[in-house]
């Protein structure tokens, strides 16, 4: 596996290659665990070479967010990625990312107000403004991002079609489902930041989301059900609540009662000062 840094060097391994076969780009900010990998396995299937981004990106982090404290584990994830058979880890510099006088902006209307749009203001600027620019870097036939960031996926899909990332170069924008620790907690580099109290804490949030949404599917009304979701999380050791909606799933849409389009139920909470995501299937509305 090589490991570049700059994107001369990169645009010379992609193109040699590319000669070779389909490329497949998964995006991450490293400190990599099985949810990773399972996406690296994931575009394994699907291309010939896989490249792995690794970029800490301060344009998506708001100024009082953890990107000081964000986990950089080089080292460690590069030979995780190593044991994965990935072609190419591209670990950027912010130099490289962003040279001196950097001044464009993707901002994705719609699908990234609300939700983590509206706690974390500009945050899905600096994740559209870095994947477009990682797209075109890589120019990859398909790129995998996971469900368990489902207004992410949702924002990068927007993007691709919009500014025709998808046409001729990248075919797919792939999402893979959530993976979850043995307690059904979706697995995050945040969680590192838990103590184990809260580690133990944080199990409510999928079980809380699993209750609701079994309450919701009996046709119990929405905004109860949601009311009670948040009680227990506070009750039980978070400390707030970012928000927890019902959306159409794919354009994330508020509700519509009328509506039979697919829904996801979104929640983001605090146990102390670390932020939790985590989004489910509503079926049966
Ligand atoms: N549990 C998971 N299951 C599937 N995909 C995941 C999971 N966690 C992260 N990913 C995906 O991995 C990619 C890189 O994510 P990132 O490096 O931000 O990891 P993360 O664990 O989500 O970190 P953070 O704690 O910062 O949210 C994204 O596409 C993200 O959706
Ligand atoms: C997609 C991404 C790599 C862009 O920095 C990041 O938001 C992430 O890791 O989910
Ligand atoms: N996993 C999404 C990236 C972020 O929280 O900044």
């Amino acid at each position: 596996m090589q490991t570049l840094h700059s994107l001369d060097p990169l645009r010379r391994a992609v193109a040699e290659l590319r000669e070779t076969g389909k490329i497949a780009l998964v995006p991450t900010m490293g400190a990599l665990h099985e949810g990773h990998l399972t996406l690296v396995r994931e575009a394994r299937k699907r291309a010939d070479h896989v490249i792995v981004s690794i970029f800490v990106n301060p344009l998506q982090f708001g100024a009082n967010e953890d990107l000081d404290k964000y986990p950089r584990q080089l080292e460690r994830d590069s030979a995780l990625l190593q044991g994965e058979g990935v072609a190419l880890l591209w670990a950027p510099t912010v130099e490289a990312m962003y040279p001196q006088g950097f001044a464009s902006n993707i901002s994705v209307q719609g699908v990234s107000e609300g939700l983590c749009g509206a706690s974390r203001p500009g945050h899905f600027d600096g994740v559209a403004t870095v994947v477009c620019k990682l797209f075109h870097q890589v120019l990859p036939d398909v790129a995998l991002f996971g469900e368990k960031d489902w207004q992410q996926l949702a924002v990068i899909r927007r993007m691709a079609r919009d500014l025709d990332l998808t046409q001729p170069h990248v075919d797919a924008v792939l999402g893979v489902p959530t993976v979850r620790e043995d307690d059904g907690l979706a697995m995050s580099s945040r969680n590192a930041y838990l103590t184990p109290e809260q580690r133990v804490q944080a199990v409510a949030l999928p079980n809380a989301m699993k209750v609701a949404i079994a309450e919701i599917e009996r046709g119990e009304p929405v905004t109860a059900s949601i009311a009670r979701l948040g009680k227990v999380l506070l009750d039980g050791g978070f400390s707030s609540i970012d928000y927890a909606e019902l959306r159409d799933a794919d354009s994330l849409a508020l509700r519509d009662e009328r509506s039979t389009a697919p829904m996801r139920l979104l929640v983001a909470a605090r146990i102390g000062t670390t932020r939790l995501i985590d989004n489910m299937a509503v079926t049966g509305q």
